[in-house]
C-alpha cells in the first residue's frame, strides 16, 4: 500500500485553507487532513470541496463520547466518501467497536468505501511528565501507546495514530499490517515547538511508519509545494 503523506489543513476557514491546497497541482494527488479548526468553521461542505479537487481526506475529528453517541456520529462521517477518521482510544473497547459498526453502516447505506478507523493513542504532544502526572497514568509512554494499540486491534480499528518513535514497538506487538501513521513529524533544522514525541521523515520512514501526519513544516513554509516535494524525497527514499 501506498504511504501517504498527509498534510494537515490547519486553517481557520474554507477560504483559506482552498487557497493552499490550490498551489499544489491536481495531479500530485495530495491527501489532506481536515481536523477539527477548519470542519468546526466550513462544515462538511468542505470535505466534498476538497475531494472535488482530486484529493483524498482524511476527517480527524477525534471522537470520544459515549458508544452509542459516538456510533450514530461514526455513522453520518460514513456517508462522506473520506479515507480515514479517528477515534480515541482511551473511549474503551465497547466505544472503539461501536465506532467502527457506526462507519460500516454508514458507509454502506451510502455506497461507499468505509473509512480506515485510525485509534488515537497518546498525542505527540503528551511526553512523559504529562502521561504521569496529568493524566495518572503510571508506565512509559511506549508502554501506553503499544496498550491502545493491543486494544484497538482487538476492537477492529485499522490503525492507530502515534509517534514514529513507537511504530516498531507496535507493529512488534500487533502485526506489520497494522496501520502506525504519525504526525510529530519535523525535519532536522525545525525549533522545538508542541510536538513532543518528533522524528525527521527519514527516521519515520526507516521505522515503518506506514503514514506521515505534517502540518506547520509544509502550510507554513515559503514555498509549501517545494516543501512537501522536499519531505517526499526523504521519506521516499
Ligand atoms: O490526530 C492527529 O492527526 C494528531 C495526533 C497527534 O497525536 N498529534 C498530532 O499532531 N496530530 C495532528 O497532526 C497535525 C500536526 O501538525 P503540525 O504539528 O503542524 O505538523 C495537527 O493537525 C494535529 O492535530
Amino acid at each position: 500500500m501506498k504511504r501517504p503523506i498527509i498534510i494537515a489543513l490547519d486553517f481557520p476557514t474554507a477560504e483559506r485553507a482552498l487557497a493552499f491546497l490550490d498551489q499544489f497541482p491536481a495531479d500530485l494527488h495530495v491527501t489532506v487532513k481536515i481536523g477539527m479548526e477548519l470542519f468546526y468553521a466550513a462544515g462538511p461542505s468542505i470535505v466534498t470541496d476538497v475531494q472535488a479537487r482530486g484529493h483524498a481526506v482524511f476527517l480527524d475529528l477525534k471522537l470520544h463520547d459515549i458508544p452509542n453517541t459516538v456510533e450514530s456520529a461514526m455513522r453520518v462521517i460514513g456517508r462522506l466518501g473520506v479515507t480515514y477518521t479517528t477515534v480515541h482510544a482511551a473511549g474503551g473497547h465497547v466505544m472503539l467497536s461501536a465506532a467502527k459498526r457506526g462507519l460500516v453502516a454508514g458507509a454502506m447505506a451510502a455506497g461507499v468505501t468505509a473509512p480506515k478507523l485510525l485509534a488515537i493513542t497518546q498525542l505527540t504532544s503528551t511526553n512523559q511528565a504529562i502521561l504521569n502526572q496529568d493524566q495518572q497514568i503510571m508506565g512509559t509512554v511506549r508502554a501506553s501507546v503499544v496498550h491502545y494499540a493491543k486494544l484497538a486491534r482487538a476492537s477492529d480499528c485499522d490503525g492507530v495514530i502515534c509517534s514514529a518513535q513507537e511504530v516498531q514497538a507496535i507493529h512488534t506487538a500487533v502485526g506489520a499490517d497494522f496501520l502506525g501513521i504519525t504526525p510529530g513529524i519535523r525535519p532536522a533544522s525545525a525549533q522545538s515547538d508542541d510536538q513532543q514525541r518528533v522524528m525527521t521523515p527519514a527516521a519515520a520512514a526507516k521505522a515503518g511508519s506506514n503514514g506521515l501526519v505534517i502540518g506547520r513544516p509544509i502550510t507554513q513554509a515559503a514555498e509549501p509545494v517545494q516543501a512537501y516535494r522536499d519531505i517526499m524525497t526523504e521519506w521516499s527514499n
